[in-house]
């Protein structure tokens, strides 16, 4: 089907559903009435899966503009939160796509150009209406037409040429935020609807001696009068310090006549409230995992009340729709940039770590590091090696432990010639984050990350000969290890079709 351009500078179509509908881009759009949510975007024509439909400018408002004007008129309905606090209008069609909890559009902010880009996540049929995912908590009530459809919020793919610096500080694409962090446990998604396969690691015995318990730092404060703990409790809901780092633990513990409330993994000292007249925090050893069985249980229990769940130690915690797209924008990045690798002669292996998606507070920006075995001539410089050295690096650094160093506590990887100055739980290394790259880490980096208490590990390429996460060996399933991390690989459906030419498999040497 024909798209040309009119006199008047409309496109019009000879599709007869949108021909009595002005056809707005080159991509066919059209804008119709959507039942029960006012105008929507529609498709006239079949749209490849990842076609940019639509690059949006945006108009930006600072707070006391849009709080004295914008917020009392019709905007309000229109604008969203752009990344440095701002307001923002996305022009053209940008502000009519309508919302769907399945959408068959994804959109990155580009803070450089001051944009958006919508790109579809699949492929798109005639008469399809145009949805984005708006977040958790709408203002309206959602009228849906694409609810039945297969999730598939997947970001954007192409490229962005001043994109990176590939070893210094990221993060020049941002998902659009919400109006409202809305919650991101529902819409949960499982087993085939998931972008990625979970590794089965092959452990099934469970920590029963007191020896195997895996444990983690956490802050804790004792409550010397039960009348300050509804109002503890009130203050830890509000303090942001809540994560799901510790959802396998009971918040509160009565151990003789002392009430101990469970704070937080921060790598600083919680600040509490100081309307309560109590102590100061202390960290102490908890189990960094739910019990699995009875006998665990009980020796989890002495350290710290612990959750019983007897499910499958693989199997890892549910993911959120919110959660996937944040997984897809992670996995997103790793293939742009290793395609802009292709120009140089290192290999084209990435390793990215986001902000995590539940506890910004573990970690404010993200990393990304190629491998520079080639440039450096240092057999040692794989991609993994490279981020989990930046990451602490930056970690030891900002950490206010770091003002303090334990002259006693001695340097744990040298061979990186990092201080590490704090202990185990705290700002150590990876503790508490997620590691994407594109190809399964070696045993080398398998090992190397299970040192530093990475929480997973998402690779697409798999190793069969060099691998350490399943692949040759599976470094975090073997008996004696210390920690555990989850591992699963991408599915190659939910790879960019672009992407295996840049995700070289021979490499697995
Ligand atoms: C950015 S505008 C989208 C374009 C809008 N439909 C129009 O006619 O201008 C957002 C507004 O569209 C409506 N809307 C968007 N998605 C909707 C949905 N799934 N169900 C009901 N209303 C929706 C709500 O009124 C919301 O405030």
């Amino acid at each position: 089907m024909a798209t040309t351009s009119t006199s008047s500078g409309e496109f019009s179509t000879t599709n007869s559903s949108c021909r009595s509908n002005w056809v707005l881009n080159r991509e066919g759009c059209c804008i119709k009435i959507a039942e029960g949510k006012g105008r929507g975007v529609y498709a006239s024509r079949v749209i490849p899966p990842q076609t940019v439909i639509e690059v949006s400018p945006v108009l930006l408002f600072t707070r006391t503009e849009y709080e004295d004007y914008g917020r009392h008129t019709i905007l309000d309905h229109y604008t969203f939160k752009w990344r440095d606090g701002r307001m923002a209008l996305a022009l053209g069609l940008g502000s009519l796509f309508n919302h769907s909890s399945h959408p068959n559009l994804s959109y990155m902010i580009d803070p450089v150009h001051e944009c958006i880009r919508y790109t579809s996540a699949r492929t798109i049929n005639p008469e399809e209406e145009l949805c984005i995912f708006y977040g958790h908590q709408l203002w309206f009530d959602p009228v849906g037409t694409t609810e039945n459809l297969k999730p598939q919020v997947c970001l954007d793919q192409s490229d962005q040429s001043e994109f990176l610096d590939i070893l210094a500080i990221d993060g020049e694409v941002d998902e659009i935020e919400p109006r409202d962090t809305g919650d991101p446990n529902d819409d949960i998604l499982e087993g085939e609807a998931l972008p990625f396969i979970w590794k089965k690691l092959q452990i099934d015995e469970e920590e029963e001696s007191m020896e195997d318990i895996r444990t983690m730092h956490a802050w804790a404060v004792d409550i010397p009068d039960l009348k300050y703990i509804a109002t503890m409790l009130k203050w830890l809901k509000q303090s942001g310090l809540e994560s799901d780092t510790l959802s396998h633990l009971k918040r509160i513990r009565k151990r003789d006549s002392i009430t101990t409330l469970l704070l937080s993994v921060s790598s600083s000292v919680p600040l509490l409230p100081t309307n309560v007249d109590i102590g100061d925090p202390y960290q102490i050893p908890v189990p960094c995992n739910p019990a699995l069985t009875q006998t665990s249980l009980i020796f989890k229990n002495t350290l710290w009340p612990t959750v019983y769940a007897p499910r499958r130690k693989w199997e890892p915690a549910k993911w959120s729709i919110a959660k996937v797209q944040w997984a897809r924008n992670a996995v997103s990045h790793i293939l742009r940039n290793t395609a802009q690798t292709t120009s140089s002669d290192e290999l084209p292996v990435i390793a990215h770590v986001p902000k995590p998606f539940e506890d910004e507070a573990l970690l404010s920006r993200s990393f990304t590091a190629k491998d520079t075995r080639m440039s450096t001539g240092h057999p040692l410089r794989h991609a993994a090696m490279n981020i989990i050295r930046n990451v602490a690096d930056w970690r030891a650094k900002t950490s206010p432990t770091d003002l303090l160093p334990d002259p006693a506590a001695s340097p744990s990887n040298g061979s990186l010639g990092i201080s590490d100055t704090s202990c185990n739980g705290t700002n150590y290394l990876l503790t508490g984050l997620t590691l994407f790259i594109t190809h399964e880490p070696c045993i080398m980096c398998s090992m190397a990350l299970l040192h530093s208490r990475v929480k997973e590990v998402f690779y697409i390429v798999p190793m069969p000969r060099t691998g350490g996460c399943g692949g040759s060996e599976c470094l975090p399933a073997l008996k004696g290890v210390n920690h555990r991390y989850n591992i699963a690989q991408w599915r190659s459906r939910d790879v960019d079709s672009a992407a295996p030419a840049h995700v070289d498999e021979q490499i697995d040497v």
